[in-house]
C-alpha cells in the first residue's frame, strides 16, 4: 500500500565550475557546469490530505509561506495533475540561504518527487524535471538525482561519475541573489564552450568569481583565507567557498585551523543524490 506521508532529504549541490558562455534572448544565461551533490540536506515532511490544501510549516525570514519554492512546487505538481489530493509539509532547513548550494531549488525538486509518489500521479522523471524547470535553473539536476555535466541554463544534463571527495564548505557572512550576480554589468558572458574532457584535462574556473568577490568582501577573504590550505573554489554565484580534500579528517583538520566566526562545515561528495539514494534503499 501506498504510504500517507513521509520524510525527506533536499541535499546541497556544489558547482565544481561555472562558465558563462552567452546570454539568451531571454535574458536568462547559458552555461557550462559540473553539479555534484553533498551529504548535507534539508529535510522535508510530507503528509497526504485529502482536502486538496497544501499548507506548509517553515521557518524561513523573509519567504511567505506562498513564495516558498516548496508550496510553488506542491501547487505546480497539483495543477499538472489535477490530483484532489493536498499535504501538510514541514521544511527542517539546514542549509544556508543564498550559498549557492541550491537549498530552494533541492527543496522544489524533493517535493515534486515526493508528491508524486505520496499523490501516486505518476508522473516520469523527465516530466518532473520539465516542472521543475519552470521554478528554477537549478531544479531538474536534483530531480535527476545523479551528478551530471550540465548545459544550456542548466538543464540539459548528461550524468557523470566524479571523484568522491570530502568538501570543506565556508559560508561568508552574506547573501547572494543569483539575479544581481547575472544582471551585473562587470559579468563576463562570452568563454568558450568546452568538453567534459577538456574540463577533466584543463579544469575550468567560476566566472562569476570576480563579480561576486568584487561585491562582498566577505566572499574574498573567504577565498584568501581557504586558498592558504588548498585550491578554493566558490559555488554557484556564491556566496560559499570550497575545496576538496581526500578524506574528512584532512578536511577536518583544516576547518579546526579557521576563525571561529567563520561558519563552515565539512561534507562528502556524492554522485547519487541522498534524495534517490533513499528512495532507492526502500524501493
Ligand atoms: C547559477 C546557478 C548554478 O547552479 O546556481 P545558484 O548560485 O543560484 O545556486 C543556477 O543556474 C541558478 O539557478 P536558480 O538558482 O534555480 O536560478 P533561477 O531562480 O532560475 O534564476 C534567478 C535569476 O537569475 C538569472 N539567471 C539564472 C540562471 C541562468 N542560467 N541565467 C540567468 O540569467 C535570471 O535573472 C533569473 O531570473
Ligand atoms: N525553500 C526555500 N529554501 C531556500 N530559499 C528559498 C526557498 N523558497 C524560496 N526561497 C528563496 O530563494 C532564494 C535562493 O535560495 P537558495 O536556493 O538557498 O540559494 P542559492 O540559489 O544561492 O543556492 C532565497 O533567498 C529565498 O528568497
Amino acid at each position: 500500500m501506498n504510504p500517507a506521508s513521509l520524510s525527506l532529504p533536499a541535499p546541497a549541490k556544489l558547482n565544481l565550475f561555472l562558465h558563462v558562455t552567452g546570454r539568451r534572448a531571454d535574458g536568462y544565461h547559458t552555461l557550462q557546469t559540473l553539479f555534484q551533490f553533498l551529504d548535507i540536506a534539508d529535510t522535508l515532511d510530507f503528509r497526504v490530505r485529502e482536502d486538496g490544501q497544501v499548507l506548509l510549516r517553515a521557518d524561513l525570514p523573509g519567504v511567505s509561506m506562498n513564495d516558498n519554492l516548496v508550496t510553488r512546487a506542491a501547487r505546480l505538481l497539483q495543477q499538472h495533475t489535477n490530483t484532489r489530493l493536498g499535504a501538510d509539509i514541514t521544511l527542517h532547513k539546514r542549509l544556508p540561504m543564498g550559498g549557492g548550494l541550491g537549498g530552494g531549488s533541492s527543496d522544489a525538486a524533493t517535493t515534486l518527487v515526493g508528491l508524486n509518489h505520496l499523490w501516486q500521479t505518476g508522473l516520469n522523471g523527465a516530466e518532473l524535471a520539465a516542472l521543475g524547470l519552470q521554478l528554477g535553473a537549478d531544479v531538474p539536476v536534483f530531480v535527476l538525482g545523479q551528478a551530471a555535466w550540465a548545459e544550456g541554463v542548466g538543464e540539459q544534463l548528461t550524468p557523470v561519475e566524479l571523484d568522491e571527495p570530502w568538501y570543506l564548505v565556508l559560508v561568508p557572512d552574506c547573501h547572494v541573489s543569483t539575479a544581481e550576480i547575472f544582471s551585473d554589468q562587470r559579468l563576463t558572458r562570452d568563454t568558450q564552450a568546452i568538453t567534459l574532457a577538456a574540463f577533466r584535462e584543463q579544469g575550468g574556473r567560476n566566472d562569476c568569481l570576480p563579480v561576486a568577490e568584487e561585491r562582498y568582501p566577505a566572499i574574498r577573504n573567504a577565498l584568501i583565507l581557504l586558498n592558504n590550505y588548498c585550491e578554493a573554489k566558490m559555488t554557484g554565484t556564491g556566496s560559499c567557498v570550497f575545496g576538496a580534500f581526500p578524506n574528512e579528517r584532512e578536511a577536518d583538520k583544516v576547518r579546526a585551523r579557521l576563525p571561529a566566526t567563520l561558519q563552515s562545515f565539512v561534507a562528502h561528495g556524492c554522485n547519487r543524490s541522498p534524495l534517490h539514494q533513499m528512495l532507492n534503499k526502500d524501493a
